[in-house]
């Protein structure tokens, strides 16, 4: 990919000046159904948030109306100072929107449907500069009822990045893109956040909020459940040990102030003191002598994090979620 990015200041991180504020937004649906409900958060200059949910949490419905395409129904958003919906004409230049379905002319070429955007975009990239972000150079001449779906999300950014944006808001932009072109597309908003633009993102996968991410939300019922770093979410999950029991250990025989969960001679240790833990165990298989096989020892993953999160929402159980207390016992 060329990269000619927009630069609002290399480096310029400035997460004391709030380029988004959310203070108690609400957003009510015909038949008072409350997709969003007092919701705050705020996102810093140069900063990336990542806004994360089940299906149904409300993401869409919240950054509709950060783009200022939807009024709220409560409550207050300012970008760039500004109220998006009302101010519309001094906020909308100066941000990029990337949606879920562009819904472009299909008739037209690439390079048409950049062109005939950058007609309504002041101070357009230039149209090669735009494909080359996205590595859609080559295919300018196709018509956009020809491109994958991947390539779709492409143009779909391109034109998001066309006003070279200050706040660039990106709904699910690596939705059916293959593993390398994910991996391009994190690497140039990656490379935008770098040169200052603020971007708000939404996506499914977890991995990609973990990876981007310098704040995430999670969303659930419409409410904010928990938020932070990266970091800082998954320190609030249960870190895991996992080994193989010995032959001629029993279950009862582990440390006993571990909390242990066995599946046959599969051994599962919930911590929230991963190094401690891991510590007593090490030592008490050097006392006895006893070779732990396959041990593996990890902090949570935003994955964990997340799914522990709706199943406690949902009152279902996720996935390893269980801990059982009182020390080791066997399944
Ligand atoms: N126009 C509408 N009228 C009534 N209800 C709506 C409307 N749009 C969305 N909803 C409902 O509001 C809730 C939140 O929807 P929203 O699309 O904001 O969620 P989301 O977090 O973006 O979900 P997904 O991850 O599935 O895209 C859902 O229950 C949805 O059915």
């Amino acid at each position: 990919m060329t990269r000619t990015l927009g630069d609002h200041g290399a480096g310029a991180t400035d997460v004391d000046r709030n380029v988004i504020e959310v203070e108690g937004l609400r957003r009510t649906y015909s038949g008072g159904f409350q997709a969003v409900n007092e919701i705050s958060f705020a996102v810093g200059e140069g900063e990336l948030f990542a806004l994360l949910g089940t299906n149904g949490a409300g993401k869409t419905s919240t950054v509709e109306m950060l783009e200022g395409l939807a009024r709220p129904s409560g409550g207050t958003v300012r970008v760039l100072g500004h109220d998006p919906y009302t101010d519309r004409a001094e906020v909308r230049p100066r941000t990029g929107v990337m949606l879920q379905e562009g819904g472009f002319p299909s008739d037209l070429t690439v390079k048409e449907t950049v062109r005939m955007w950058a007609g309504c975009t002041s101070g357009a990239r230039p149209t090669g500069e735009a494909l080359g972000l996205v590595g859609m150079g080559k295919r300018a001449d196709v018509r956009v009822k020809q491109l994958s779906g991947g390539e779709k999300r492409r143009l779909d950014l391109a034109l998001a990045l066309l006003g070279r944006p200050e706040v660039l808001f990106l709904d699910e932009p690596t939705t059916g893109l293959d593993a390398e072109g994910r991996r391009d597309t994190w690497d140039l908003v990656r490379e935008l956040r770098d040169g200052g633009t603020t971007v708000l993102l939404t996506t499914h996968y977890l991995e990609e909020a973990e990876g981007l991410a310098d704040r995430l939300a999670i969303m659930h019922g419409g409410r904010i459940v928990v938020s932070g770093t990266p970091s800082e979410v998954t320190a609030t999950r249960p870190a895991r040990i996992r080994f193989r029991l010995p032959t001629g250990v029993e279950p009862g025989q582990l440390p006993l102030t571990l909390m242990a969960a066995a599946d046959g001679r599969q051994i599962e240790i919930r911590t929230q003191h991963l190094q401690r833990d891991l510590a007593e165990l090490l030592r008490w298989a050097e006392e006895f002598g006893v070779h732990l096989d396959k041990l593996d020892a990890r902090s949570a993953s935003l994955e964990e994090a997340f799914l522990d999160i709706a199943a406690q929402r949902t009152g279902a159980t996720a996935p390893g979620a269980g801990t059982n207390t009182g020390g080791a016992f066997a399944a």
